[in-house]
C-alpha cells in the first residue's frame, strides 16, 4: 500500500511536461471500438484510468500495447459485448462503452460505471440519447442491456449539458443511418478533441454554433493516429502547487486557450502569467488575494474538476474566500481532511467559506481523485511533514504526480508501506 510523504515548505520553481489529457483519451479509447483497424494514441498518460480502460477493451477483443507513451489498439476482432460492473464500477467513462458497443456489434451489457464519488451522478442523459437513436435498453441485476437493429439519427435536445452524455451520443450516431442534431451538448474542449478523434476516423461532424453537433451517419469508419492534448487539469493542479508555495512553474505544452477562467482566477490572486512560444510561465510569487467569490461552472466557467486544488491554495492566502459548487453536489469531502491541517474552513450546502492561515503537516487521507491531489498541494504549504494515504484514488487521473512534483523541486517521495 503506497502512501505520499510530504516535506512542506520548499519554494516550487522549474518546468515541467504535462501528461495527457485524462478526460480526453477515455472517450477516445471507447471510439476507437467503431473501427476494425489500428488505431494509434501518441502521448497517452500512464494512468490508472488508461489501465482500467485497457483492461475492459481486452475483455472485449481489442488487442493493445505501448510504445513508450504511445497506446495501439487493434480493433480487428471485437466479439465480446458485455462488461461486468467490476470493471465498470472503477470508472465513470465506461458508461460510455454502450454508445460504441451499439455503433459497432447493436447490443452491449454493462454493468454500472463508478468514477469519483462526488456526487449521484445518474445516466439519465446517457440513456435519454442512445433511446433517442433508437436503442431498446433495459436495466436488471445491477447491469444496463441494449440493443438496436440499426441505430437511426435524430434530433437530440438535452435538457441540460453533460459531457459524458454528449460523448455518448456522439459515439451512437457516427454509425447511425441518416442525420443526428445534437443540441445543448456540453462544451467542454475534450468534446472537440472526441470530434476531432471521430472525424480522422472518417465521421462526418460539423460544429453547427455553440453547443450543437451536426453528424452525418456513415456505415465504416478506418484506423487513425492522434497526439493526446495536456490535459488542462493536471495543468491547473500544478500551477496551484506552486502558488501554494508561492512558486513559480514554466508548463512546456499547457493547454494554450482551455485554462482560461482559471488562469483569470490565477491572475486575481495575484499570480502573473504569460504565453511564450507554447509556454505557460506562472509565477505565484505575489499571490496573496482572496477570492470573494467563485462558482464552478460547465465550460467555459471555471473548472469543478480545479475546484479542490484551488479551495486548498486559498486556506494558505490571507482573508476570507468563498467557493460555491455547482456541478457535483459532494466536492468538499477534502474539507474535513484540511481542518485536520489547521485550515479555517466552513461548508454550508453547496458553498464553503475559507479563511486562509497557516497549515501544519499530519496524516491525510484522500478519498477521490482531485480531492487527493489538494491534499498533496496543501501539504506543499504547510509546515513539516504530512503523509497522504489513499494513493490509488490520486493515481486514476495523475500518471506520478511525486515525481512531476520533485520536478519543481518539492521534498515528496511515494513509500510502499508493505515493503519497509
Ligand atoms: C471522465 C470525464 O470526462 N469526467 C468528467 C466529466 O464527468 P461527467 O461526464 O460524469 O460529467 P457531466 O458533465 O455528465 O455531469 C454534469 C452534471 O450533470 C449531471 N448528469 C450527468 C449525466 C446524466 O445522465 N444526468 C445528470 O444529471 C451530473 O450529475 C452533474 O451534476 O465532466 C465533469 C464536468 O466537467 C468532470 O468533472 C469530470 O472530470
Ligand atoms: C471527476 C473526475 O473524474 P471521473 O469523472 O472520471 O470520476 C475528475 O477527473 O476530476
Amino acid at each position: 500500500m503506497d502512501e505520499i510523504h510530504v516535506i512542506g515548505g520548499n519554494c516550487l520553481k522549474g518546468s515541467i511536461t504535462v501528461q495527457g489529457s485524462k478526460n480526453t483519451v477515455l472517450p477516445i479509447m471507447a471510439a476507437s471500438l467503431l473501427q476494425r483497424e489500428i488505431c494509434v494514441l501518441r502521448g497517452c498518460p500512464r494512468i490508472l484510468d488508461v489501465c482500467y480502460m485497457e483492461e475492459i477493451l481486452h475483455i472485449l477483443g481489442v488487442v493493445t500495447w505501448w510504445k513508450g507513451h504511445d497506446l495501439y489498439l487493434d480493433c480487428s476482432k471485437v466479439y465480446g459485448m458485455e462488461i461486468a460492473s467490476e470493471y465498470t464500477g472503477r470508472m465513470r467513462c465506461s458508461v460510455i462503452l454502450l454508445g460504441a458497443l451499439l455503433g459497432r456489434n447493436q447490443r452491449g451489457v454493462i454493468g454500472y460505471p463508478g468514477g469519483c464519488v462526488i456526487g449521484k451522478r445518474p445516466i439519465d442523459l446517457h440513456l435519454y440519447a442512445l433511446k433517442s437513436l433508437g436503442a431498446i435498453i433495459s436495466e436488471k441485476n445491477g447491469k444496463i442491456q441494449a440493443d438496436c437493429k440499426k441505430l437511426k439519427g435524430q434530433e437530440i435536445n438535452f435538457p441540460d449539458r453533460s459531457v459524458g452524455a454528449t460523448e455518448q451520443a456522439l459515439l451512437a450516431a457516427v454509425l447511425a443511418e441518416g442525420e443526428t442534431v445534437l443540441r445543448n451538448c456540453a462544451r467542454e474542449p475534450e468534446i472537440t478533441w472526441l470530434c476531432r478523434f471521430l472525424q480522422k476516423m472518417g465521421a462526418r461532424i460539423c460544429h453547427e454554433k455553440e453547443g450543437c453537433i451536426r453528424v452525418q451517419g456513415v456505415t465504416s469508419l478506418h484506423g487513425t493516429k492522434m497526439l493526446i492534448p495536456a490535459d488542462r487539469i493536471v495543468t491547473g493542479t500544478y500551477l496551484c502547487a506552486a502558488a501554494a508555495s508561492r512558486g513559480s512553474v514554466t508548463v512546456e505544452n499547457a493547454p494554450e486557450g482551455e485554462m482560461e477562467a482559471f488562469l483569470e482566477v490565477y491572475r486575481k490572486m495575484g499570480g502573473q502569467y504569460e504565453w511564450k512560444s507554447g509556454k505557460l510561465i506562472a509565477n505565484g510569487a505575489g499571490i496573496q488575494f482572496s477570492v470573494p467569490f467563485l462558482e464552478t461552472e460547465a465550460y467555459p466557467g471555471f473548472p469543478t474538476d480545479l475546484q479542490s486544488p484551488l479551495l486548498a491554495v486559498l486556506t494558505t492566502v490571507p482573508g476570507i474566500s468563498r467557493i460555491r459548487e455547482n456541478i457535483f453536489e459532494n466536492r468538499f469531502k477534502i474539507c474535513s481532511e484540511l481542518t485536520k491541517m489547521g485550515a479555517h474552513i466552513e461548508v454550508r450546502g453547496s458553498e464553503v467559506k475559507i479563511c486562509g492561515s497557516r497549515l501544519k503537516g499530519c496524516r491525510l487521507r484522500a478519498e477521490e481523485l482531485r480531492g487527493g491531489a489538494a491534499l498533496v498541494i496543501a501539504a506543499l504549504a504547510a509546515d513539516g511533514e504530512s503523509v497522504i494515504e489513499g494513493v490509488p484514488f490520486i493515481r486514476r487521473g495523475y500518471e506520478d504526480i511525486c515525481r512531476d512534483l520533485r520536478y519543481l523541486q518539492a521534498e515528496i517521495y511515494m513509500e510502499d508501506i508493505l515493503s519497509v
